[in-house]
């Protein structure tokens, strides 16, 4: 009962985007089945199902698929050899499409594409090469596709060269597996060389880089294999965004845990030391060398949980904004992930989320850092531009009052005190790409702080006033307290 209530929310939000090729019409297997006879035997018909299904526990039967679907709805010449992940075609589409929105929202500026021609760097491209296939073919755009594996290089190209309409557009760029980017602390060297299989390290200490951010909290979880942007973009390169379906698992075995489905993936595609966390960390972490030199940093995120880890990493070092979006298939959700270093564009008048009740989490907070201090912080947070505050001990809340001329103050100042650290204009821009027209008069909102467990806290907003003008006043300023809240407490020394 409760699973499938779950399931259909699921269903409800929506599973494929709408600018996706199967969002209106689903995969005609029957059809298929009829044009290509090396797909009929994959093909099973019957009276529980209203259309016809294939195994999707045979390998061979979603390559097949995969191979259909590229060549009918693409005009794409496709092939993958036994074992290596295989792709599916609809759920890869949503990840192309959402970053065509990225790119054509005009939040940040466009300062890195010539004459409209978009240039993105897929991070492990994999032997199947879907991303710039899809990209270049759907788009029109150009991709660099890198990929550390003899396997991945050679059939990421045989898939490239089997297509000469686009082939020109996709270059496949060899990650050179012997230069590993050094650990950062957290391993013993013997669960290093155990793990990752190609560390050779040996008793002694590794010496430890400068890294911007503080990975003690996932100790034994760090990623120390091949260079994954730095090293591998070139110095006079630039590009748009760059994406990425990370090797999702810490072992085989946890890959091997969905067996509803078979995808193949070998394990050099599938884990790597710290899994998903622990990769996706290095592209932050290279993101803060590379900045400017992408518009668009991403990569998709298959754990809730890793995700909000990552969020909160996200505005330690400093970037101006970051999205992220759910991607929905079957039963499965994975996220995308966002972010930029180039300061957001100011817009004149986008409608706001107009939203009475808001809330984030403060995590990773250090132990001196409790409910009353963040309590303190957004009361001070209000008093410095002018507001009248209450604060509430016993309730653990602040009452807050705002005229027109303390919310615009908040929009006016707010990035000058938070961001003085990073390249950003003080604009009415919010984090959502959002400027707001201020149509009220007074605005009376709750800002409420929970304790959750140890070292994370919950923030609730409440507005007391019920029309709406105060309801898009009051989202962009909850915003605002939330990117000072992180910036205070969640922002690790370097
Ligand atoms: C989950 S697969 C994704 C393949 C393909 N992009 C897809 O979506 O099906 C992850 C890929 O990342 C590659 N990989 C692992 N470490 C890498 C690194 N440091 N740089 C580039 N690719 C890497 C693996 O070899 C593998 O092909």
């Amino acid at each position: 009962m409760g699973g499938s209530k779950k399931r259909k929310r699921k269903e409800e939000r929506g599973s494929i985007h709408p600018k996706n090729k199967y969002s209106e019409n689903p995969p005609d297997f029957a059809l298929l089945a009829s044009l290509y006879p090396s797909f009929q035997p994959f093909v099973q018909y019957s009276h529980r199902h209203a259309h016809p299904t294939i195994h999707w526990t045979d390998f061979n039967a979603t390559r097949e698929l995969t191979r259909v679907l590229l060549h009918h709805y693409h005009a794409l010449n496709w092939w993958i050899p036994d074992g290596q992940l295989c792709p599916t075609v609809p759920n890869r589409s949503n990840y192309i499409h959402w970053l065509e929105d990225l790119l054509s929202s005009d939040i940040i500026p466009n300062t890195i594409s010539t004459a409209g021609k978009v240039r993105g760097f897929d991070i492990g491209t994999g032997a199947n090469c879907i991303y710039p296939l899809l990209g270049a073919s759907l788009l029109g755009w150009s991709f660099v596709g890198s990929d550390v594996t003899e396997v991945a290089i050679e059939w990421a190209e045989r898939n490239v060269s089997s297509n000469p309409h686009i082939a020109e557009r996709i270059e496949i760029r060899k990650v050179q597996s012997d230069a590993n980017t050094p650990c950062v602390e957290g391993l013993h060297a013997e669960e290093e060389s155990v793990h990752s299989g190609k560390i050779d390290i040996d008793n002694e200490a590794v010496p430890l880089p400068s890294l911007p951010l503080d990975l003690h909290v996932c100790e034994n979880k760090n990623y120390c294999g091949p260079p994954v942007l730095l090293g591998v973009v070139k110095d006079d390169e630039k590009f748009d965004f760059c994406m990425c379906n990370p090797p999702f698992f810490e072992s085989l075995e946890e890959a091997g845990l969905n067996p509803k489905t078979s995808c193949g993936g070998t394990s050099e595609e599938m884990v790597c030391p710290g899994g998903e966390r622990a990769f996706i960390t290095r592209i932050i972490e290279d993101s803060t060398e590379l900045k400017h030199r992408f518009r668009w940093f991403t990569s998709m995120v298959g754990r809730k949980t890793n995700l909000k880890y990552l969020i909160s990493r996200l505005w330690g070092v400093g970037v101006t904004l970051v999205k992220t979006t759910e991607f929905v298939q079957g039963r499965t959700s994975r996220w995308g992930l966002a972010w930029s270093f180039l300061p957001l564009v100011q817009k004149s008048s986008i409608p706001l989320p107009e939203k009475k009740n808001m809330s984030f989490m403060l995590e990773g907070l250090q132990r001196q850092h409790g409910a009353f201090n963040v309590l303190e912080a957004v009361k001070s947070y209000f008093s410095l531009h002018g507001l009248s505050c209450t604060l509430n001990t016993s309730s653990f809340t602040v009452d807050v009052m705002a005229s027109k001329n303390d919310c615009d103050s908040i929009l006016k100042n707010e990035l000058l005190i938070t961001h003085k650290s990073i390249d950003c204009q003080p604009t009415r821009e919010t984090s959502n790409g959002s400027s707001l027209d201020f149509s009220f008069g007074r605005l009376c909102f709750r800002i409420s702080v929970f304790q959750q467990i140890p070292g994370t806290l919950l923030v609730k907003g409440s507005l007391q006033d019920r029309n709406s003008a105060s309801s898009a006043g009051f989202s962009v300023i909850f915003q605002k307290l939330e990117e000072a809240l992180r910036n205070k407490f969640c922002t690790k020394p370097v």
